[in-house]
């Protein structure tokens, strides 16, 4: 486990240098444990919804683009276990307002999880009808993953050629800009994360596009 503004410097320094950053291990193992806890009793209680693409009028389901389910999570919630990772975002968020002047005003996540067979095609997080997504995260819940269990997060250049292919392995921490090419690989089983969006707006005015 790392102190918050040693994460939050690393991570910084890796987007101003090449536009992503990885932490591996960023939490410690109790913490990971409840939150995973957490994680399966969403997953028992059916809390989860497919995932579309887009929003409001251009929202649509095609399972042949994404195929996970997801959970959105309350991030002012100070008593849910995600808050541990929360506190390394709001060191972030601080971090790139000073160093890179990015604007952050608020961040949006939500639990994921791509059944056996699913992945995510190639795709940027901002686009031109939801603009506000300046830098993505994602922390990984997979214990035990394989180099055969695929799932990999590959980041693209403008050219669609990969840059970084990222296996999602438990209590890592990867975090890219959102208008950065990517794909997640099919899995070959469950794999579970928590994705996030700092956002340029506060999340009570997403719905405006
Ligand atoms: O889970 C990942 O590695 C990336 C997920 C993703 O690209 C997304 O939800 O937009
Ligand atoms: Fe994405």
């Amino acid at each position: 486990m790392y102190n918050h503004p040693f994460v939050a410097e690393t991570i910084s320094a890796g987007i101003i240098e090449k536009g992503y950053a990885v932490v591996d291990n960023l939490l410690p193992e109790s913490e990971l444990q409840l939150i995973k806890e957490r994680f399966e009793e969403l997953q028992q209680e059916d809390e989860f919804l497919k995932a579309g693409i887009g929003k409001q009028i251009h929202f649509t389901i095609d399972n042949t683009v994404r195929g996970d389910f997801i959970r959105w999570i309350d991030t002012k919630d100070q008593s849910a276990p995600v808050y541990k990772l929360y506190e390394y975002v709001n060191e972030l968020v601080q971090n790139l307002n000073r160093t890179c002047f990015l604007g952050i005003k608020d961040y949006e996540t939500h639990y994921a999880y791509y059944p056996k067979g699913k992945g995510y095609k190639m795709h940027r997080d901002r686009f031109k009808t939801n603009p506000h997504r300046i830098v993505s995260f994602v922390f990984y819940l997979n214990e035990n993953w394989h180099d055969g269990d695929g799932g990999e997060l590959v980041l693209y250049n403008e050219e669609k050629q990969p840059i970084e292919t990222l296996a999602p392995k438990e209590n890592r921490l990867a975090v890219f800009l959102s208008e950065t090419l990517h794909e997640v690989k099919e899995c070959n089983s469950e794999r579970r994360s928590i994705t996030g969006w700092l956002l340029d707006i506060p999340t009570e005015l997403t719905f405006l596009g």
